[in-house]
């Protein structure tokens, strides 16, 4: 999977891709990740991206010149990709979109405004607008690592062995269950005796109930499409809620 990000900001990129799950990835050759400085694509010698907008008002707006420079020499190559805007405008960024992103296997050229945006002139060149919330950030690298990230994690062997995306909440369309490590007390607070039973049958039933009532909790819009047993556990749940 490769992604290509256009930023003024490319450490932003850069730093975050040396850590973790991406980075590891990255050294795996799983994944790469080009990233293009915007003023590398300006003409003058200030290397100037952003104007004063039209009609006036505060703040400033990114030119489309650098934009439209660098993505004619990106595109050069002739290899298929999809290019995205980040902006709060967009369909709003999910697993479910990560999903789509990662099947339909195309460079992500992810566009990162700053400022008060981008000229509006950048969408004739943009195959798709992504939010990644009801907030405006200051910029869309943060966007750009949080796609980066959740389709990373999709490819074969970015979690290592002993995980999968699969295991995943979002994967298996909640919320996740409780997580307990060392010690087994702590301010008198102790972990489930069902986690230090070692019946991995008991402790999976538990899990999925403990997901259960998390997702019901916080995310009933979720639970849809549920399996028979699914529901049946979601049942005794509401059960022993109600007593
Ligand atoms: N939320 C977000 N999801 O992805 N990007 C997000 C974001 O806030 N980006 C902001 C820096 C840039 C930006 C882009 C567009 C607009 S505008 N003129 O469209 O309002 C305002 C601010």
């Amino acid at each position: 999977m490769k992604f290509e990000v256009l930023t003024i900001f490319p450490e932003v990129i850069e730093c975050y891709l040396k850590h973790g799950v991406v980075g590891r990835a990255l050294n795996k050759g799983i994944a790469e990740v080009k990233v293009y400085n915007l003023r590398d694509f300006t003409t003058d010698r200030h290397r100037k991206v952003d104007d004063y907008p039209y009609g006036g008002g505060a703040g400033m707006v990114m030119q489309i010149e650098p934009f439209y420079n660098a993505l004619r020499h990106i595109k050069s190559d002739g290899i298929p990709r999809k290019v995205i805007l980040l902006s709060p405008q967009g369909r709003r960024f999910s697993q479910r979109i990560a999903k789509e992103f990662y099947k339909e296997e195309k460079t992500l050229t992810l566009i990162c405004g700053r400022y008060e945006g981008i000229d509006e002139r950048i969408k004739a060149f943009v195959d798709e607008e992504i939010s990644i919330g009801d907030y405006v950030l200051s910029g869309g690298e943060l966007a750009a690592l949080v796609i980066i990230d959740s389709v990373v994690r999709l490819i074969p062997g970015a979690l290592g062995d002993e995980l999968s995306a699969e295991e995943d909440s979002f994967m298996k369309g909640f919320l996740d269950y409780p997580h307990y490590t060392r010690p087994e007390e702590f301010e008198g607070m102790r972990v489930p005796d069902i986690l230090l039973s070692g019946d991995h049958k008991k402790i999976a039933l538990w899990r999925k109930k403990e997901a259960l009532r998390n997702t019901l909790k916080n995310r009933p819009d979720l639970l849809k499409n549920l399996s028979a047993e699914d529901m049946k556990i979601l049942k005794e749940l509401c059960s022993e809620i109600n007593k």
